[in-house]
């Protein structure tokens, strides 16, 4: 199977999921990618289900639109039961790299609102030490050498994402070189640093189920 129909079928997995889970009127949270856009995909099918979703990007919203989704305004928005996103890397914990599409920081605010975040992922992104798939950092402008200073400082070698904006306006700073032993410690010591607005990182909230498309099937797992 090729990675793309590893995509797929995660995301098929998890409108499945989805659809047998989310109470009937449920706000939808909504992840960033292209893995994530299979889910979008799979789970338009159920959109009269859902009283709408609230979306972790432009990019999402412009898809989950088209699909005929109502895409709400996470200020008017009190209770998520699922979100469902992609990961760079996730370990065995469940704790995740994310933001390779550059949507780190609305994805960690959906997800910190939703009850359970369920990761679709292929095969490739399960790995044993995060760190290989370089750290997004978001970074307001003013602050980016500042902060790459300091991401120097705690062993990484951060590179400014050329040529790209986010959706707040802010800069990307990608951490290569980093072995990510403590995510948890890490996640929290990079967001201490001011200017930053949020890391990658996603280890004190990580998922809570991970739907991983393999060779042989989509598999589940919960976190060690
Ligand atoms: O965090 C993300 C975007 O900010 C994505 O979930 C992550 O980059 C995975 O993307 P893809 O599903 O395209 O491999």
């Amino acid at each position: 199977m090729t990675q793309d129909e590893l995509k797929r079928a995660v995301g098929q997995a998890a409108a499945d999921y989805v659809a047998a889970h989310a109470p009937q009127g449920a706000v939808l949270g909504v992840g960033t990618g292209s893995t994530a856009n299979c889910f979008i995909d799979a789970i338009a099918p159920f959109k009269d289900r859902f009283r709408g979703a609230v979306s972790s990007s432009e990019a999402s919203t412009v898809r989950l639109r088209s699909h005929g989704f109502a895409v709400l305004d996470l200020n008017d928005v009190n209770e998520i039961p699922v979100y469902v996103d992609g990961a760079d890397e996730v370990n065995d914990r469940l704790h995740m790299v994310k933001g390779g599409g550059g949507a780190l920081t609305r994805e960690k605010i959906v997800a910190a609102v939703a009850s359970t975040f369920v990761c679709i992922a292929d095969a490739s992104k399960l790995v044993p030490v995060m760190g290989k798939f370089p750290l997004p950092v978001e970074v307001i402008p003013m602050a980016r050498a500042y902060v790459a200073r300091e991401l120097t400082k705690l062993g990484g070698e951060p590179r400014l994402r050329e040529g790209f904006v986010t959706d707040n306006g802010n800069v990307i700073l990608d951490v290569h070189g980093l072995s990510i032993d403590d995510p948890v410690g890490l996640e929290a010591r990079i967001n201490q640093i001011v200017g930053v607005v949020t890391n990658g990182l996603f280890a004190a909230r990580g998922a809570d189920l991970l739907l991983l498309g393999t060779p042989g099937g989509v598999v589940q797992h919960l976190p060690r």
